[in-house]
């Protein structure tokens, strides 16, 4: 099979330029595009020499639909605004499309799971190993534990993060919740602030911390009578992610359109 051509987008960010130097570093895979927003003052630069790499001859551009007549696949970590409307255009021309940007409302992932009919879309808060082992043992530990355990989900990271909780953190409180067969919404307490009253029971409780250059640090805290379990990732660096995003990627070429997770990719079962 030819190798495969990505477009990356949000190219100049800091998962952008990850993307970049992982698709340089793999064999099979190539960088067909480098897409940031219009009026970008990125616009024309060469998206491998942003990434600390020699010249790839690939200009970062803002015109997705041209970009995307020749590419498999997109990279996407951008912001909500620009997913959604990289989604119409990766279903229009039948392209993978990995979605790691978080911050998703529940009508942006409607509009996802609306063009699953046409294309295979890979959607995770995290694309890496570790946190979807995490889940999946967080989600174990639920089933186990019952309400005499308080779940309690802290994470933190560097100080450019625009959205709390991570990505990350709501998609282990949903391996929590399911675990527990509870849904999240009802029983997510995100941040607390003056007389909150105390805990409920079977509440899943979330804290965000934010400060330097932090790639990603979860726990989930089992919190018990006279007894506390803590599961932890910590994100050493952010091409853990870029990785993982490459492998979702290449996973998904030729699969039936729908909407895949990173637990799909792994091989997980959960
Ligand atoms: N799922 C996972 O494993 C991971 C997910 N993430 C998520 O990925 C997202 C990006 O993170 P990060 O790289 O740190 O953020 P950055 O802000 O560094 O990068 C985002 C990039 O997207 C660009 N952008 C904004 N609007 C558009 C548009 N319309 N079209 C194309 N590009 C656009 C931004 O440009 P400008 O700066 O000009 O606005 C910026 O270059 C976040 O939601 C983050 O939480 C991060 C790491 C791992
Ligand atoms: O913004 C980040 O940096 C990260 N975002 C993702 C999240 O919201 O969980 C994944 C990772 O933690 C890094």
């Amino acid at each position: 099979m030819a190798d495969m051509r990505l477009i990356v987008a949000g190219a100049g960010g800091r998962m952008g330029r990850a993307l970049v130097r992982a698709i340089a570093e793999t064999g099979d895979a190539v960088l067909a595009g480098a897409l940031e927003a219009p009026g970008s003052e990125l616009i024309g630069k060469d998206a491998a020499v942003l990434a600390g790499l020699p010249a790839s001859g690939i200009e970062v551009s803002a015109d997705l639909w041209s970009l995307s007549a020749n590419a498999d696949g997109i990279l996407d970590f951008t912001v909500p605004a620009a997913t959604i409307a990289n989604v119409a255009v990766a279903a229009e021309r039948g392209l993978v499309h990995v979605i790691g940007t978080t911050g998703l409302s529940a009508s942006d992932m409607a509009v996802i799971r609306s063009v699953t009919s046409r294309t295979a879309v890979v959607q995770s808060g995290n694309m890496s190993l570790g946190v979807n082992l995490l889940a999946a043992l967080v989600k174990r530990m639920a089933q186990s534990l019952d309400e005499s355990f308080d779940i309690e989900i802290l994470e933190m990271h560097h100080r450019a993060k625009i959205d709390a909780p991570s990505g990350t953190a709501l998609m282990l409180g949903q391996a929590a919740a399911d675990g527990r067969k509870i849904g999240l919404d009802e029983r997510a307490v995100r941040g607390r602030d003056g007389l909150t009253g105390a805990r409920k029971a079977g509440d899943i409780g979330f804290a965000s911390l934010r400060g330097g250059s932090v790639s990603g640090d979860h726990s989930v805290i089992f919190a018990g009578p006279y007894e506390r379990i803590t599961l932890s990732h910590h994100a050493e660096d952010r091409m853990i992610f870029a990785h993982g995003a490459l492998k979702a990627a290449k996973w998904a070429r030729g699969k039936a359109p729908g909407l895949y997770s990173m637990a799909d990719v792994l091989g997980l079962g959960v």
